[in-house]
């Protein structure tokens, strides 16, 4: 996929990329095979393909759920899909937690060359940050972390009432919403859809989105090792 694909796709799904977005996202994609060469971020690493299977991708619930304010990257990596949001939505104001050093470093690289103003990223797991920010973000999203009934104990906590949990799956997210369906009513969250999208590589990606209707239990989220071994 060349960037004008990209940006063609994306009108599609309802985001209008500027120029200067499509230069971003450029950008993004040479850095990331720079650093590519030193650690491992990722095994897709010729451009064409970072613009479908990690920006595209990321790019897909901007169109499926009303997404505003302050959003939370849970395990953000290279950046998918903190990185991208950030650059197709300046409104949105975003913290990527990544716990690897070393990642971080990259999400700061690109942050300061893009020139991003409206996104930070943290050195910290999503259960430490959760204790001094719970409850404080609109939407939290996650891509590619932990199975549903984990990830929910991970990232519902730094929900707001009202605010979305936006879990990126693959082709088992129904399977997973199922497994997760107590989590996620203990958590104090519903599911409100559940969106397929067979993406152009062949694969089959199912974002679920979740509205936070309670507050949660102060008892979560547990120590990781807890949510590990016992997920609710
Ligand atoms: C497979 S990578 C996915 C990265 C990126 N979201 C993507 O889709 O390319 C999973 C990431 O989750 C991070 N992670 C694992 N446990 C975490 C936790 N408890 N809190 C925050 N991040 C976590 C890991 O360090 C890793 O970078």
């Amino acid at each position: 996929m060349t960037l004008e694909e990209l940006r063609q796709k994306a009108g599609e799904l309802g985001i209008s990329l500027t120029d200067e977005m499509l230069s971003q996202l450029s950008q993004d994609a040479v850095l990331l095979r720079e650093w590519n060469e030193k650690m491992n971020l990722t095994a897709i690493t010729e451009p064409e393909e970072v613009y479908q299977k990690h920006f595209l991708d990321s790019l897909i619930p901007l169109g499926e759920a009303e997404i505003h304010g302050t959003v939370c990257d849970v395990g953000s990596g290279a950046g998918f899909p903190g990185i991208i949001w950030a650059i197709a939505r300046p409104d949105l104001k975003l913290v990527l937690l990544e716990p690897t050093g070393k990642r971080v470093a990259f999400l700061n690289e690109v942050i300061s060359q893009l020139k991003l103003q409206n996104v930070i990223a943290v050195n910290e797991r999503a259960e430490d940050y959760a204790k001094q920010h719970r409850e404080s973000f609109d939407a939290v999203t996650a891509r590619a972390v932990a199975p549903l009934p984990v990830l929910a104990e991970l990232c519902i906590p730094l929900l707001k009432k009202n605010g979305l949990f936006i879990a990126m799956k693959g082709s088992r997210g129904r399977e997973e919403a199922a497994e997760a369906r107590h989590a996620v009513s203990v958590l104090g969250a519903e599911n409100e859809k559940m969106v397929d999208t067979s993406l152009e590589s062949g694969d089959l990606r199912t974002n679920l989105i979740y509205r936070k209707v309670k507050s949660t239990p102060a008892e979560y989220p547990r120590p990781y090792a807890r949510i590990h071994k016992k997920p609710l």
